[in-house]
């Protein structure tokens, strides 16, 4: 285990601002990292390095400790469910996760809901009471109900744009969604004091009000 802390930066829409974030942390990332293509990117004079990953492989990385700790969507850890320790709530790249369908939606016997998140909306339904078959899918999730392959979807929302354009409507909010700190079990430990500082430094610049539960909670 080298000293320096790997950290799995989602690449996409979360970066801008999980890189922003850590900037008014005085983390002084250097600014030609925001465009690099390079995946592995050291950073000795910050005791770090960068591992840029997909989103949705970043609790893979940090579960596996490959990545000590990483950055992602509250929802893609509920969706892949791995064993690491969720450090802070960084409330940054909000949207929620919602429940869509047509205006003139009903429910019938047979319900077919599509989505990118398999797992969460099958217990969310479960818990609702509702049978439906729940259909993967990994991107343009709206559409599935445009062009008849399933009756509703269960997908991320921000400004609603892609809703208006599509003639959706929102029925219900399942979740409200930002992105997490989250941390190698073993690496929380060997590399406690890194991790705590850049947590207490973190928690001076998150927008709104932080939820720490460190040490604790599997994802
Ligand atoms: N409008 C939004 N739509 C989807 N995800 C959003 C949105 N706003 C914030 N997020 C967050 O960003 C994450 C997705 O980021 P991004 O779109 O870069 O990854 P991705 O879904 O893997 O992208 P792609 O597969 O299109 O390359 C989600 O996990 C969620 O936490
Ligand atoms: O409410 P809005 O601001 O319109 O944002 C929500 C849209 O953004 C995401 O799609 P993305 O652009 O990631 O494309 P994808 O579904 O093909 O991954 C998400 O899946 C919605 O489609």
């Amino acid at each position: 285990m080298t000293d320096r802390l790997k950290v799995a930066m989602p690449k996409g829409r979360i970066y801008k601002q999980a890189s922003k974030l850590l900037r008014e942390a005085g983390v002084p990332i250097p600014p030609d990292v925001d465009d690099t293509r390079k995946l592995v990117i050291p950073l000795p004079e910050l005791g770090m390095e960068f591992i840029m990953a997909k989103p949705v492989d970043v609790p893979t990385y940090v579960e596996y400790g490959a990545a000590d700790i990483g950055i992602v969507g509250k929802d893609v850890l509920l969706e892949e469910s791995k064993d690491v320790y969720e450090l802070l709530d960084l409330e940054i790249a909000r949207c929620r996760m919602s429940v869509i369908g047509l205006p003139d939606w009903q429910p019938g016997i047979h319900q077919r809901v599509a989505t990118k998140y398999p797992r969460v909306a099958s217990q969310y339904f479960r818990e609702q009471g509702q049978q439906v078959e729940v259909i993967k899918l990994n991107g343009s999730i709206e559409l599935a109900p445009l062009i008849g392959l399933a009756d509703r979807i269960v997908d991320m929302v921000e400004t609603g744009q892609t809703l208006r354009e599509n003639g959706l409507i929102e029925q219900t909010r399942i979740l409200d969604i930002t992105s997490r700190l989250i941390a190698n079990r073993v690496s929380y430990r060997m590399k406690n004091t890194a991790i705590q500082e850049l947590c207490d430094r973190l928690q001076h610049v998150i927008p709104g009000k932080a939820v720490q539960q460190q040490g604790g909670s599997r994802a």
